[in-house]
């Protein structure tokens, strides 16, 4: 059975996301390690690209790199693409490791009308579903409103969202950066903003908020020269894109500078690599994680 979010008798006494997470970075650090099962990442492992290599594979990751991260992000495309049953791994993922205490962070990239956002809210954010995980990345192309559904859930249970802002793919940029001052990405950013202002509704502007952004650590000065003002979002920033896409400490510096305190550091292939020793692979987490610190 999966355990209840600390202290969820009342949405006022609710610690938000935000706080959860600022709590397991005082005893893990930040790094945030990506469970991403490519087909040859499952063959340089020596498993089947099938449920049962996948299955091996998420909690051989689970079990070693757990303990030393602050959330683990599986990647949802690489369970979809086993069909239900790839799903029904990534149900057992999700409560393996709410059993043991790790953080994760469903890497969906959910986004639609608001009548259907609340029932992708509701599979992803709502206590008891049987994918809910502790937080869930949104694509807000459809406007930041049409999220509602989930940041209302989000907020209520004691859950997070990520809204992709500055994504890692230089691609993103013919969209997130269009405009200057008015670009979308700096839209969501405020908007963001604004909801981590009161994170639980009840008058304490001082904690960590539900809404986090996505910024990814590759895209250089975009987020000053657009003029997002990422140390005032009041929440945390996951920032994808280091190892296998080429960041590191001195682009985490670039792109962040003094919102580096919020900031998730993110990497899952380059890690991954390490192949299935779990203390190998733990130490591949912990050089990046110390590496990045
Ligand atoms: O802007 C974004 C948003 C999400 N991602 C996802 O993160 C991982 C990155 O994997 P690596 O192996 O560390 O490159 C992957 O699941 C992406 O879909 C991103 O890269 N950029």
């Amino acid at each position: 059975m999966r355990p209840e979010v600390p202290a969820a008798a009342s949405r006022t006494s609710r610690a938000s996301f935000g706080e959860r997470l600022a709590a397991a970075r005082s005893g893990k650090g930040s790094l945030c390690v990506g469970i991403d099962p490519h087909p040859a990442l499952l063959a340089a492992w020596g498993l089947p690209d099938s449920p049962e290599g996948l299955e091996r594979f998420s909690l051989a990751v689970l079990d070693a790199v757990g303990p030393v991260s602050v959330a683990l992000k599986p990647q949802v495309a690489l369970y979809e693409r086993h069909g239900s049953r790839g799903f029904a791994v990534l149900e057992t993922l999700l409560v393996r490791a709410a059993e043991a205490g790790v953080l994760t962070i469903a890497d969906a990239k959910r986004g639609d009308i608001g009548s259907t956002m609340q029932a992708y809210a509701e599979a992803w954010l709502r206590e008891g579903s049987p994918l809910a995980a502790d937080a869930v990345t949104l694509n807000p192309y459809l406007g930041f409103e049409s999220l509602r559904p989930a940041l209302d859930l989000a907020r209520s249970t004691g859950r997070g969202v990520f809204v992709l802002a500055l994504t890692s793919n230089p691609e993103g940029r013919s969209v997130q950066h269009v405009g200057g001052d008015a670009s979308v990405a700096r839209s969501i950013a405020l908007a963001a903003a604004g909801e981590n202002a009161d994170p639980d509704g009840a008058g304490r502007p001082g904690q960590l908020g539900h809404v986090g952004l996505v910024v990814g650590a590759t895209v250089g000065d975009a987020a000053e020269r657009l003029g997002l003002d990422l140390s005032r979002l009041n929440g945390p920033i996951l920032a994808p894109g280091v190892g296998a896409q080429g960041a590191g400490t001195r682009e985490l510096r670039a792109a962040f500078g003094g919102a580096l305190p919020l900031v998730l550091p993110t990497s899952s292939r380059a890690i991954l690599a390490a192949g299935p020793d779990g203390t190998r692979l733990r130490t591949a987490a912990e050089r990046t994680r110390d590496e990045l610190a």
